[in-house]
């Protein structure tokens, strides 16, 4: 690929366990296979969805992308430089931010927090400004600078993590769940700036995410990743296909009924007089809602979208992974 700014080759990280097997004092060895071989490459001014279950080895991939592990096997460059050896070189070329813990200082006015991130990655006191003036305009952060982290709400505090993270103008952000947790009016905030971000800046973003609009709103290209294994590289679009993927109808009817019977749907749940069905991710929701309106007393309805768990979930179970998927 040219101008490849993550190169990954048959890259593995393998965990000694320990486990307790029979009697008390019997310990097994175990080995956990983390990440399992996994190759591929992402071009400068690419954003990558990088998605799996739990425990699929999203982090761990992550944590030796920024140098945290040093893997077992395989080959590593990230803008040229090998991570784990050339850590601190590399820290200043990559920004990482996690939707589950922050990286600012908790009993820190945010503006402190900016300003002991400079100095870590030396930014110089001009490039600096800059940047932190473009930044607090872009995430609205003006009004919080003297707020103090701990008061920050939750939208508040992802937005000032992700200007952290930019500061010293990353070639690579790495994004863990950046909007997990925030409302819908946060969320749609964080990706307008990140879609921005990219196409203004021409900044590399591999984002990881539970929640498909993230992909949907931010990605071309999602890789999915499950037992280490790199399972599909590709469009969403054709993720979806494969998984043929389900929404679910979410019905709370005036009483207890039998489960619903409706074309283009099919009950999967029933819970007292709330009802779960599952129908063609594809589908129009509406003439479904009207045929259920038509023959039961509805009182509420929602709309699920698949999560990426689903879809992997029918991935397997239709047992195909063809297409543009890994084998
Ligand atoms: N330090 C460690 N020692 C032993 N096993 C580990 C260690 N870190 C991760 N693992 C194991 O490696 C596997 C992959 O974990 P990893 O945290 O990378 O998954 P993940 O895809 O990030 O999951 P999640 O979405 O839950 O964060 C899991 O089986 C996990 O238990």
């Amino acid at each position: 690929m040219q101008d490849a700014l993550i190169e990954l080759d048959g890259l593995e990280k393998v965990f000694q366990v320990r486990r307790r097997a029979g009697g008390r004092l019997r310990r097994t060895r175990e080995e956990v296979r983390a990440v399992d071989g996994i190759s591929f490459e992402v071009a400068r001014g690419e954003m990558v969805g990088y998605i799996g279950p739990n425990g699929a080895g999203k982090s761990t991939t992550i944590k030796m992308l920024t140098g945290i592990l040093t893997p077992s096997g395989g080959r590593l460059r990230v803008a040229g430089l090998d991570p784990a050896r050339e850590r601190t070189r590399l820290t200043r070329r990559i920004g990482v931010v996690f939707g589950q813990r922050t990286t600012l200082w908790w009993d820190l006015p945010l503006r402190d927090s900016y300003r002991l991130a400079r100095r870590m990655y030396r930014v110089e006191e001009a490039r600096f400004r800059t940047n932190m003036d473009r930044l607090v305009e872009l995430l609205g952060l003006g009004p919080l600078l003297d707020v103090p982290v701990r008061q920050l709400s939750l939208g508040q505090r992802m937005r000032g993590d992700i200007a952290a993270a930019l500061l010293h103008d990353p070639d690579v952000l790495y994004l863990d769940e950046p909007t997990i947790g925030l409302d819908v009016t946060s969320k749609a905030r964080v990706r307008g700036f990140l879609r921005d971000l990219n196409r203004e800046q021409g900044t590399t973003v591999l984002l990881t995410t539970h929640d498909l609009t993230d992909i949907e709103q931010l990605c071309r290209r999602v890789m999915v990743i499950d037992h280490g294994r790199l399972m599909y590289d590709g469009a969403l679009s054709g993720l979806t296909e494969i998984g043929e993927s389900e929404r679910t109808l979410v019905v709370d009817l005036e009483r207890e009924l039998p489960p619903i019977e409706v074309a283009g749907a099919r009950t999967v749940r029933v819970e007292g007089p709330r009802q779960w069905l599952a129908f063609p991710a594809s589908a129009s929701a509406a003439p479904l809602v009207a045929r259920i309106a038509e023959n039961c007393p509805l009182v509420d309805l929602s709309i699920r979208e698949p999560d990426i768990e689903d879809v992997i979930a029918r991935m397997y179970e239709l047992g195909r992974t063809g297409g543009t998927a890994v084998g």
